[in-house]
């Protein structure tokens, strides 16, 4: 069965570091990095939201539009909250292609009670693979309006719970141009 809460994936960003948007760019077989990551997610979550700045892509899917014109993750969770009226969503940035199921399993089966439930990979945190709840948008509201668009400073003042992880590959980020070339021989191979 497929998973109640929502899962959204993040693809507003500037991909200033790829060069060019790195969610519009072509990945295994199919057209673009947002929709591979779409469609991995569709066969755990009922629904999935493509969170962005614009209606950039190419596939039919439920778009939440920032409400901020900052450029940060940060911009993208409080427009979420702001816009879904949900308690609960699972966040995915759309850079990782390589996560896999049964860590997106073992985040959702953590109870719930905390404002957020977060990846720690080889102690690493990993904001943009995790469980955040409506608690934590009074928090992030505040940090917003600060300026102080940082993840993990947001994630210690909340309550959050942190999945150790210790995996080589599923928390592959493609940053850069080489990481995606290294992703391509991966998924092709
Ligand atoms: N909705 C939304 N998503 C964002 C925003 N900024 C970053 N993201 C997403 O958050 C994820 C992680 O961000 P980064 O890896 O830094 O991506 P980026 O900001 O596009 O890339 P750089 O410009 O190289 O830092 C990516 O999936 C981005 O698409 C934003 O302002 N709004
Ligand atoms: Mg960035």
């Amino acid at each position: 069965m497929k998973h109640k809460m929502p899962a959204v994936i993040f693809a507003g960003g500037k991909s200033s570091r790829m060069g060019e948007d790195k969610a519009l760019l072509p990945f295994g077989s199919f057209p673009t990095l947002v929709q591979y990551q779409y469609e991995r997610l569709s066969k755990i979550f009922e629904k999935i939201y493509l969170s962005t700045k614009s209606a950039k892509f190419n596939f039919e899917a439920p778009l939440i539009q920032d409400l901020y014109s900052e450029s940060s993750p940060l911009v993208g969770l409080v427009s979420v909250f702001e816009t879904l009226d949900t308690d609960e969503i699972f966040i995915l940035s759309v850079d990782v292609p390589f996560i896999e199921e049964n860590i997106i399993k073992s985040i959702l089966k953590e109870p719930s009670g905390y404002d957020a439930v977060i990846a720690k990979n080889k102690g690493q945190l990993q904001p943009l693979c995790g469980r955040y709840s409506r608690s934590i948008l009074p928090l992030a509201k505040a940090e917003l309006e600060r300026g102080n668009h940082k993840l993990g400073i947001l994630l210690q003042q909340a309550n959050t719970s942190y999945m150790a992880f210790e995996e080589k590959k599923a928390f592959m980020n493609l940053n850069h141009p080489h990481e995606y070339r290294e992703a391509l021989k991966i998924i092709s191979s």
